[in-house]
């Protein structure tokens, strides 16, 4: 089931055309919406709250039209914006508290989820000091809390490991899994990184200048390839042992490439172990590694856009 579908959805400034004929789907999971800065992904988040118009084209929302159900998907879409939107003088108890009142729950039930949203995203004692004094990290977890407090079905969360170190963009990245293999929150996260997805997204959609480039399902992205990475060790006399497994290889009728003492044979997925394997058993040489490369998505990129 798709969470969001847009069609031919088109969102016109002045100057700029910041959403171009996009027509895509979300699924049920986590996805990843990735693209440079000015790539369009924050006017899409914006439309898909029923903040601000589309130019053209239709957009939904949980099966709900952006056009005339705002309210309605505002009541079940956590929102996550990018830019600093703290109070600085209140703590993130009160924050998040006001928060899940606004969003219509009775202030016992309000004081419950908030205490238990903000445990989940990792804030503890420091919850009742002024949100002025926090860190970046503290701040994005409140962002994050704030978002999920009124228990929604689907969060957009708009950059949230900007401004974060490694560390705490990977507590943050883990954070975000959670959202949904601990609550089933369905979440669209977005990012210029395109490394930030591959392990925390289960489908990636990537836009450039307003129009989608590509949405697959991350596995796909990084499906193996049918290449396999050999190196043998040196045989009893002294020689390498490479040459001969090259020739051993390619007599099996397969291609193989050489890269110093690395072999890269291209064989049928299923066969690629076993027949390499038995082939270098086959010459007495010591086997150092057998491996099958993965693309990454990155790798993916770099070959699809030098052709764009
Ligand atoms: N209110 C606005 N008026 C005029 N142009 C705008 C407005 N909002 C966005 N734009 C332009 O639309 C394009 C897409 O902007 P958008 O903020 O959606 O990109 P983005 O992918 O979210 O990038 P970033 O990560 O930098 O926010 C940019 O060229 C931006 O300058």
């Amino acid at each position: 089931m798709s969470v969001i579908a847009t069609e031919e959805l088109t969102k016109r400034f002045p100057r700029v055309t910041a959403l171009d004929r996009l027509t895509v789907e979300v699924p049920t999971g986590v996805t990843g919406l990735v693209g440079a800065n000015g790539a369009g992904k924050s006017t899409l988040i914006k439309i898909l709250l029923g903040l601000a118009p589309a130019t053209e084209g239709r957009a939904q929302v949980l099966g709900m039209d952006v056009r005339t159900d705002g309210p309605a998907i505002r009541e079940r879409v956590g929102y996550m914006p990018e830019h600093d939107c703290l109070p600085a003088d209140v703590s993130a108890t009160e924050f998040v508290m006001h928060m899940a009142r606004m969003s219509g729950l009775p202030s016992t039930a309000a004081r419950e989820r908030t205490a238990d949203t903000l445990r989940h995203v990792g804030l503890y004692e420091e919850r009742y000091r002024p949100i002025g004094g926090y860190s970046t990290g503290m701040k994005q977890r409140v962002k994050l809390a704030q978002a999920l407090v009124h228990d929604p079905q689907l969060v957009l969360l708009d950059e949230p490991t900007n401004g974060l170190d490694p560390v705490g963009r990977d507590e943050m990245l883990d954070l975000i899994r959670r959202v949904h293999t601990d609550f089933g929150i369905s979440v669209l996260v977005t990012s210029h990184l395109l490394g930030e997805l591959e392990r925390t997204c289960d489908h990636v959609v990537v836009v450039d200048g307003g129009k989608l480039l590509r949405a697959q399902a991350t596995r796909e992205f990084t499906r193996t390839t049918g290449v396999f990475t050999v190196e043998v060790d040196a045989l009893a006399d002294g020689s390498d042992g490479t040459d001969e497994t090259h020739r051993a290889l390619a007599e099996l009728g397969l291609p193989v490439e050489r890269d110093g003492r690395l072999l890269h044979v291209t064989v049928d997925d299923e066969r690629g172990y076993d027949l390499i394997r038995d082939a270098v058993d086959g010459l007495g040489v010591g086997l150092v590694r057998l491996q099958q490369r993965r693309h990454r998505i990155a790798e993916v990129f770099t070959k699809e856009n030098a052709g764009v």
